[in-house]
């Protein structure tokens, strides 16, 4: 395959302020990469201080754009407060957000205590839902026409086992991005998501798919399209959604996932027969339709 290269032409996303939660690390930092190279301002916001300061001097370099890393956990809202105030002072306005942070890991649900769950669906449901109303709130009183991305997953639909708190709190989101949308649609504020596949970064790899498991599953034989994502693939839908390109499209949530959700498609089991039992099964199916078309039973 060539390399995927970015999708939307230089300064796309020019003069807009952008804040990605997470955007210290794996999708976040890839995203945070390319709206730079679209010649958007961008801040980053986790609970790591050194890892966003490191990204941020990272990706300045790279890029030559402007990025403020700032210390935020999200479950706190005084701290998101900051994380707006700090970007209007820097930027002069906040245009776009992506509700990228996220705690997750697999587990039996019954070996979780309450805080395993808590901190998972608080990191998720309440962080994303604690920044959108924070810059939601400023949006309309500044009359501000802003969009918000909001990563999602393919289970916030499908549900998995095993995942259970980060499947409720990926849900709760969905139900958010498209409850808000509507209501906010009169103020031109817009929300979208994107539901990605597998996309390799270590956040999620180190708790998804430790060693033990990594061995067993085949991302070849689950993904119809036989590969893991590409950030720049994720990079260049959530560029797009957070453009003016897009500026018809709310509510809406785009799976990228190389047709992984498709598996439980009821005949999906159907892949692994082969040319000789189709042409036995087809032969046995049209044998049982002659009689039928011959007036008989
Ligand atoms: C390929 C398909 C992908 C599917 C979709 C992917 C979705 C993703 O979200 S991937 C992104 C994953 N990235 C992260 O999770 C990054 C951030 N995560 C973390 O920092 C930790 O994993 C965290 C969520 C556990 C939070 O860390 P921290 O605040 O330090 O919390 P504690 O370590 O104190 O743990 C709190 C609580 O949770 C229990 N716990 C932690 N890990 C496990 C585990 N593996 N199994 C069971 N329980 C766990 C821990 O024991 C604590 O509970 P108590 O013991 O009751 O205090
Ligand atoms: N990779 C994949 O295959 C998939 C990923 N996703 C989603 O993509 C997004 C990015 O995941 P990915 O890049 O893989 O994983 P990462 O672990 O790299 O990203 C998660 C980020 O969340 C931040 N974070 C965690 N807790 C908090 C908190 N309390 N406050 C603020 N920030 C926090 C972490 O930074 P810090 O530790 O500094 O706080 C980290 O930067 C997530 O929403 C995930 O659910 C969805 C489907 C598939």
């Amino acid at each position: 395959m060539n390399p995927i290269e970015g999708m939307l032409r230089e300064g796309s996303l020019k003069e807009k302020t952008i804040i990605v939660t997470g955007g210290g690390t794996g999708l976040g930092k890839s995203m945070a990469r390319y709206f730079l190279q679209l010649g958007a301002n961008v801040v980053i916001c986790s609970r790591k201080l050194d890892v966003l300061e490191a990204t941020a001097k990272e990706l300045e370099t790279e890029t030559g754009g402007k990025i403020l890393p700032i210390a935020c956990d999200v479950r706190k809202t005084e701290q998101i407060e900051g994380v707006i105030s700090a970007s209007i002072e820097a930027f002069g306005r906040v245009d776009g957000l992506v509700n990228n942070s996220a705690g997750n890991f697999i587990s039996p649900t019954e070996k979780l205590s309450y805080k395993a769950v808590d901190v998972v669906v608080d990191i998720v449901l309440r962080g994303s839902y604690y920044f959108t109303l924070a810059l939601g709130k400023y949006w309309i009183d500044h009359q501000i026409k802003g969009t918000i991305l909001n990563i999602s997953t393919t289970y916030s639909w499908t549900g998995s086992g095993w995942v259970v708190p980060s499947a409720m709190a990926k849900a709760g989101v969905l139900a958010m991005t498209k409850s808000l949308a509507f209501e906010w649609a009169p103020y031109g504020i817009r929300l979208n998501a994107i539901a990605p596949g597998p996309f390799p970064t270590k956040g999620a790899w180190d708790r998804l798919f430790p060693e033990e498991l990594a061995k067993k599953f085949s991302f070849e034989n689950r993904i119809p399209l036989k590969r893991t994502g590409e950030h720049q693939e994720l990079a260049n839908l959530a560029a797009y959604l957070l453009s003016d390109f897009s500026s018809y499209m709310t509510g809406e949530v785009v799976t990228l996932d190389g047709g992984e959700v498709l598996n439980g498609g009821q005949f999906n089991f159907l892949k692994d027969v082969t040319d000789e039992q189709w042409a036995a099964i087809a032969e046995q199916i049209k044998n049982t339709n002659k009689p039928s078309r011959n007036g008989g039973e």
